[in-house]
């Protein structure tokens, strides 16, 4: 991993790495935060995933969630939302391909053979982590995110309880199989056949999933996605259908920007924290 900037924050670090993805096949970037307490002992960590058009960059300049990261004791690892490069499959559109991953393994051409960004968090960033830093509990690890993010972030904990013992997510595209962006995505990576959808739905994974923990949604009323792609509304059906604890808070007013974002982060950070012992 090559260490492309670092910056002292809140007494911790803010990190940015450059490396060779063996599951996306590509170069790629991760941003980490190193809260002061890694300087000490071992910290837990909470994943976050992006949105539509994200880098790992975006979070880390706009979110401002160092300060109470800093304050828990919360390492923060950011992924890019996608595979990059020029040998890497794109789209004219700004909702398919680079920077638009949906955190799914593509299983259809062109994409399989680098979008695979559910193996690349699911897998490949904890082994990586718990290489580079020893610091990261990878055992104690929390995953949020936001809208395409949010999606990732749910369906990936849903899918894997063993691997996350907490999940939040603020405006995620709460229904992809039913919504134009998830339905493009999905049509593209995963084929026409519906039934291969499922697995990254977070309504239907509701239904199977073992989870068995707390989930924390924030959604802004004023959220211009709200109504055509985000479907809130079934994500809070399917979790009392599954019995399932969704805590799902409106937010009068606020849209979908980081603005939001920065406006609840640290109730995220304290919800993950607690469940994770930091
Ligand atoms: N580019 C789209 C908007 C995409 C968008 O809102 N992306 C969200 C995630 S879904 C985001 O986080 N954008 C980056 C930012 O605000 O820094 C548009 O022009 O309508």
């Amino acid at each position: 991993m090559e260490l492309l900037s670092s910056h002292r924050s809140f007494g911790g670090w803010q990190q940015r790495y450059g490396f060779k993805s063996t599951s996306l096949n590509s170069e790629t970037t991760l941003s980490v935060y190193l809260p002061p307490q890694a300087d000490r002992g071992s910290v837990p960590l909470l994943y976050w995933l992006s949105g539509l058009t994200c880098t790992d960059e975006n979070f880390v300049t706009k979110a401002g969630a160092q300060r109470a990261a800093a304050e828990l004791g919360l390492a923060i690892a950011a992924p890019d939302t996608s595979p990059r490069g020029a040998a890497v499959a794109d789209d004219a559109g700004w909702d398919l391909g680079q920077g638009a991953g949906f955190y799914v393994d593509a299983t259809q051409d062109p994409w399989r053979s680098h979008y695979q960004m559910a193996t690349y968090v699911r897998d490949e960033l904890p082994a990586l982590l718990a290489a580079h830093f020893p610091a990261i509990d990878c055992d104690r690890a929390g995953i949020s995110g936001h809208s395409m993010g949010g999606h990732g972030a749910l369906t990936l904990a849903l899918n894997n309880p063993d691997r996350y013992r907490s999940a939040s997510a603020f405006a995620p595209i709460a229904a992809p199989s039913q919504c134009p962006w998830g339905e493009k995505a999905l049509t593209a990576y995963l084929g026409s056949d519906r039934s291969a959808w499922l697995t990254y739905d977070a309504c239907e994974c509701l239904k199977t999933s073992a989870w068995d923990r707390p989930i924390l949604v924030d959604q802004g009323e004023a959220d211009e996605f709200l109504a055509g792609q985000l479907l809130p509304q079934q994500l809070e059906q399917a979790a009392q259908a599954a019995g399932k604890a969704l805590t799902l808070r409106y937010q009068p007013d606020y849209n979908h920007s980081y603005f939001f974002i920065a406006s609840f982060i640290d109730d995220h950070l304290r919800f993950h924290a607690e469940q994770l012992g930091s």
